[in-house]
């Protein structure tokens, strides 16, 4: 074990908190759901990290529709049989047979894709686009007057802009699907000869009400998704990770120092633990009030995330102790931020209410996260560490190495 102290504060980058909807403010329902607008309409506001709650999310709504358009499609071909004469039913028995095996495929794809996002996000695509491409080739193929003779065809832009309400989907990409639909629909039109008559004029506002309800499906679906997951990942007096999102977060970091391990890769990123928890805060609480000491978490909250890069991890451990994960820095990197988180707090001026200023400091604890350890084994090592700041008179940075193998 090895304490030490400095004086001098090092240059830092800012680093905003997680970029995900604040927690709705009670007021109007119809300005709590227009509040929410920005977050779901694209992924930009989207933290990585909810970015993997939201395509697992995903990934069990392609498998659910997947198998249900798996089984209604080969289904149809007996509607097929009766309503169209053989030398026409080959065309649709090609094209039914292609929408199968991309179908089968699409649901392999997201079967395997564990939390790979853009793979689940490909499949999604693709379970949409693979009936309206079959619809297409039907269209294109099928000798003119013979369109008039398909059963059930017609209702295909219809149905896919209707899945669109079932998916998480942002209101940009449900937009583009549907303005997509809404193409195939005219084109269907104009090969039928019903493009601009009042028959086909009602289908495409028929189509574009339902769009509208989809996109409105889509809005609700996912700020209730983020909301939830901000609740169960986020600690709400701070906004940081809480401590079950925290261990989830170690758990994956550790997975991708494994990925990046061996030839051609970037080779072994060191991770490293900062455990932080302020100096006789109970003073604090019993001399200023609850809500004073509440302030002081959130100001503490704050600082750290200014203090850390966009990339390392803040999450509030519990009470008054909080964990950083610095990705990417040694024992060395991470005692040098360490002791200039120590020095910032020390230096801040946190007030209460009216604004007196008040005496904080932290004590902290920093180990190294191994790639191939239990979270919990690094966390115990860090609270070893912390334990010996403060028994070293708190306000101090304190290490616990390790020996790595190999
Ligand atoms: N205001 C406020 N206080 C909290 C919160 N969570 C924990 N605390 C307080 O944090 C204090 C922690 O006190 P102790 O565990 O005795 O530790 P300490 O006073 O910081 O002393 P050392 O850790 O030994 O330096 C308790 O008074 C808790 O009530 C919170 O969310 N808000």
């Amino acid at each position: 074990m090895s304490t030490r102290k400095t004086r001098k504060p090092r240059e830092y980058q800012n680093r905003r908190l997680d970029a995900l909807a604040a927690p709705p403010e009670a007021g109007h329902e119809l300005f709590v759901g227009l509040s929410s607008l920005g977050d779901t309409l694209s992924r930009r506001h989207h933290s990585r990290d909810f970015a993997f709650a939201h395509s697992r999310y995903l990934r069990s709504r392609v498998l659910a529709v997947g198998l249900i358009f798996s089984l209604l499609s080969p289904l149809w071909i007996v509607v097929d049989a009766l309503a169209l004469p053989a030398e026409l039913l080959k065309y649709t028995l090609v094209g039914r047979v292609g929408l199968m095996l991309g179908l089968l495929t699409v649901l392999l794809l997201a079967f395997t894709s564990g939390e790979r996002v853009r793979r689940v996000r490909f499949s999604a695509g693709m379970l949409l686009a693979l009936p309206a491409a079959f619809y297409l080739f039907v269209l294109v193929v099928l000798p003119d007057p013979q369109v008039q003779r398909l059963v059930g065809y017609g209702f295909i832009p219809f149905l896919l802009v209707a899945s669109l309400s079932v998916f998480p989907f942002t209101l940009l990409e449900s937009l583009f699907a549907g303005l997509l639909l809404l193409g195939l629909l005219g084109f269907s039109q104009v090969i039928d000869g019903s493009w601009m008559t009042g028959r086909g004029m009602e289908a495409l506002w028929l189509l574009s009400s339902l769009l509208m309800v989809s996109l409105a499906a889509n809005h609700f679906q996912l700020s209730l998704l983020l909301r939830l997951y901000r609740q169960a990942t986020h600690d709400p007096l701070t906004g940081l990770f809480n401590r079950g999102a925290l261990e989830i977060h170690l758990a994956k970091i550790q997975a991708w120092q494994r990925e990046t391990e061996g030839p051609g890769r970037t080779g072994n990123i060191p991770c490293s633990l900062l455990l932080l928890d302020l100096d006789h805060f109970k003073r604090v609480n019993d001399s200023y009030g609850h809500s004073v000491g509440d302030t002081v978490l959130q100001q503490f909250a704050e600082l750290l995330v200014g203090q850390t890069r966009r990339h390392d991890c803040v999450a509030r451990y519990g009470g008054e102790e909080f964990v950083v994960l610095l990705v990417g820095s040694g024992q060395a990197r991470a005692m040098e931020v360490a002791e200039r988180i120590r020095y910032a707090v020390e230096s801040f001026e946190f007030a209460d209410h009216e604004g007196r200023r008040i005496p904080v400091t932290t004590s902290i604890g920093v180990t190294p996260l191994l790639e191939d350890e239990p979270t919990l084994a690094a966390l115990r090592r860090a609270d070893e560490a912390l334990f010996q700041a403060k028994r070293d008179g708190r306000n101090q940075v304190a290490a616990v190495e390790v020996t790595t193998h190999g």
